[in-house]
């Protein structure tokens, strides 16, 4: 089951978290974008370029240390299909250098269309008789709220595939309260019944480490909730935005571990990707000041969880 192998690497490194690759063309070294545009000028192509170069530097850098990358795709989509293919080259060679990857694209639809988006993330698509991995990552972030029929066709994929899902539950933006914090029927807010489901959603896809391959996405912004989360969800394991730029520290994201170091992976990503520009570090050294910056995210984690123990 893919969150094991993820549970497998976290173990391994001693490292529960996961590096965002969030690269507004911003937070790109002027070198490497006038590089890429000189080559491409100042279009999609060459923001492309600039992107993936970025991206590999960052995974060089970070792969000894961190388990996983967590792509989101909103940053490659609005380049067009050159930012898009920047997505598929960082996917693959984030996976060459045996990184789990995340891809974070929050997808929904009805249970016809969510096949295709499985399809495209996770699993394989047909092309007259012959298949070919359009994407290619390991776990895709989904959006439940449109009930089982999006989700259930994500779940034979990940079980043909070796894939997991993460689906939203208690989303870390300030106003996720207006809606996932509603009270249903019997008093409980919304999101315990996202959590509810996952666990049922999850019954399909068991782990050898008592964690299903579905995951649930919870905001280390709302320390309580994870807390409460975690007591109730004992086979999902978690994945914990929020972190760094939102605010989120180590001691907010402690609640979504178990006693073993196990349950969760927290997720930075411009708080690693910009470190270079908050550092003031030389532009060049901007990989490693990332590498700097999630090293010290782990320390953190790892000084209020302990040593995470399979
Ligand atoms: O509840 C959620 C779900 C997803 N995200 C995504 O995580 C990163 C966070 O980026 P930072 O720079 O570390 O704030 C980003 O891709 C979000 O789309 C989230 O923040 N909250």
């Amino acid at each position: 089951m893919a969150l094991d192998r993820l549970i497998e690497a976290i173990a391994k490194k001693q490292n529960p978290t996961v590096a965002g690759l969030d690269p507004k063309l911003d937070y790109i070294p002027g070198d490497i974008k006038e590089k890429a545009f000189r080559q491409y000028g100042k279009t999609l192509d060459g923001a492309a370029a600039a992107i993936l170069e970025f991206n590999k530097g960052i995974i060089d850098a970070l792969c000894p240390i961190v388990p996983a990358v967590k792509p989101q795709c909103a940053y490659y989509e609005m380049y067009g299909w050159q930012g898009m293919k920047a997505l598929h080259d960082t996917i693959a060679y984030a996976r060459e250098k045996e990184l789990f990857v995340i891809t974070d694209g929050k997808r929904n639809d009805i249970g016809s269309t969510m096949q295709a988006y499985a399809a495209a993330h996770l699993g394989k698509t047909e092309v007259a008789g012959e298949t070919a991995a359009a994407f290619g990552g390991d776990a895709l972030t989904v959006n439940g709220y449109l009930g089982s029929d999006g989700i259930l066709p994500l779940l034979d994929v990940c079980r043909a595939e070796d894939k997991g899902i993460f689906v939203l539950v208690k989303t870390s933006n300030r106003s996720s309260d207006e809606i996932q914090n509603q009270a249903l029927e019997g008093g409980e807010p919304l999101y315990e019944t996202m959590g509810q489901y996952c666990e049922e959603w999850g019954e399909a896809l068991p782990g050898k480490y008592g964690y299903s391959g579905v995951g649930a996405v919870v905001g280390a912004t709302w320390p309580a909730q994870l807390g409460e989360l975690r007591g109730m969800l004992s086979k999902t394991f978690f994945l914990v935005p929020g972190y760094g730029a939102q605010g989120g520290g180590a001691e907010d994201a402690a609640p979504a571990f178990e006693q073993n170091g196990l349950g969760a992976v927290v997720n930075a990503s411009r708080s690693i990707l910009c470190a270079w520009q908050k550092q003031n570090t030389a532009p060049e050294d901007y990989a490693k000041a990332a590498a700097k910056e999630a090293e010290k995210m782990r320390d953190a984690i790892l000084t209020k969880i302990g040593r995470i123990r399979l």
